[in-house]
């Protein structure tokens, strides 16, 4: 049922991912699960998180992979989808992949266009003062329409390639779409009694002009603005694990991290758990939606993000991973991704917004986020 394939590099079993399979992969280690035994969906990721266990005793299988919506609030419709596969692979290794050529989309669509996604940014900078808010994340798509099925097995070992130090993954979902996607930031990862999370906010452009590169990092450093944006979600984790945890440990400031996209702010944040049984999925529910990706306090930001963004999120912005029989998992936050339903695929990006965020700054943001799916798709310059 399972094989531990040590021999195996990480990104020999993302050559093996195929349309369907559940991949989730850094260059140094990989999880390629494959097949169906059970299904489980539920709105509620507590329910979902509350019935893994006995699922997995019944059947015997030794994890669970899957991902949550974004939306895990009371009304929502969108599931937290996850597989219990007949086949799991795990790998340790090193890169070994090329990139691939992929076709060029037929048609591209901003959803907002760039103008509107300014113009919500504004409304959202006003609405965080009239509602007492801290923070929201706006977030805008990028449609690509194509002349045939997508090759979704190209675009995740592209990512793959483009992101070794990062997660890439692939996970199906309701209705025959697929999840794909390569992301810094873990939401948390348990393992025994040791729980750790990486969050990420804060964010600037990288640029291909060293000079450039470095100012910007520097700039995100020292930018008051950014450190709002950082703390907010700081205090949030903080208060969230805490209840759950016997110890924690959390540097006093940030640290400067890269993508090949991207500069952040992120936190690495260790804890030790009170209670054992608090399996990487109890905790993945209770954390989500965190204000790195929804905003702060989490309802009014919610409300606002639907209020301002002309598509339902959907899986974007929720948590993709596995969790397994002894409780432990990782699930990262579902960021740097796209959806592929046949030949279209809607890439989405998004940042904090608080009551120093201007629009332009915004706007470029997102562009920047955008890169980690166009460069996979070969389309850095040309979209
Ligand atoms: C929302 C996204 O990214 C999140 C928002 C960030 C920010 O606002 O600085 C940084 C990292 C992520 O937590 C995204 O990539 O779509």
């Amino acid at each position: 049922m399972s094989s531990p394939d040590p021999a195996t590099p990480a990104l020999d079993l993302a050559a093996r991912y195929q349309r369907g399979d559940f991949l989730f992969t850094t260059a140094q280690r990989a999880l390629l699960a494959q097949g169906t035994l059970r299904t489980v969906t539920d709105t509620d990721p507590r329910q979902l998180a509350a019935a893994i266990p006995g699922v997995l005793a019944s059947t015997g299988a030794p994890l669970a992979v899957g991902v949550l919506p974004f939306d895990t609030g009371p009304d929502t419709k969108v599931p937290g989808h996850l597989v219990v596969p007949r086949t799991v692979h795990r790998s340790e290794g090193a890169p070994l992949l090329t990139r691939e050529v992929l076709p060029a989309p037929v048609g591209v669509r901003a959803v907002p266009s760039p103008a509107q996604h300014m113009a919500s940014v504004q409304a959202a900078v006003h609405a965080l003062g009239e509602r007492d808010l801290r923070k929201a994340v706006l977030a805008r798509a990028l449609d690509l329409e194509f002349a045939s099925p997508v090759p979704a097995e190209r675009v995740v070992r592209n990512l793959a390639v483009g992101n070794p130090r990062h997660f890439t993954y692939a996970a199906e979902l309701p209705g025959g779409r697929t999840l794909v996607g390569a992301t810094p930031e873990l939401l948390l990862r348990r393992t025994g009694r040791t729980v750790f999370s990486s969050p990420h906010a804060g964010s600037m452009p990288r640029s291909a002009d060293p000079a450039t590169d470095r100012a910007n990092g520097e700039a995100l450093r020292t930018s008051r603005k950014d450190q709002l944006e950082h703390a907010v979600v700081i205090d949030y984790l903080v208060e969230a694990l805490r209840p759950f945890c016997r110890t924690l440990e959390v540097p006093a400031e940030p640290e400067l991290v890269t993508t090949p996209a991207i500069w952040h702010l992120r936190t690495p944040i260790t804890g030790e758990l009170a209670d054992p049984d608090v399996t990487a999925l109890d905790l993945a529910a209770a954390l989500h939606p965190t204000p790195a990706i929804c905003g702060t306090p989490t309802e009014g930001a919610r409300e606002l993000v639907q209020e301002l963004e002309p598509f339902d999120r959907d899986y974007y912005a929720g948590a993709v991973g596995w969790v397994d029989a002894a409780g432990d998992g990782e699930w990262a936050v579902a960021i740097r991704c796209a959806e592929i339903a046949s030949t279209s695929m809607r890439l989405y990006a998004g940042g904090g917004i608080v009551a120093a965020s201007e629009p332009q700054v915004e706007l470029d943001e997102t562009t920047a986020k955008f890169r980690t799916l166009l460069a996979a798709m070969g389309l850095e310059d040309s979209v």
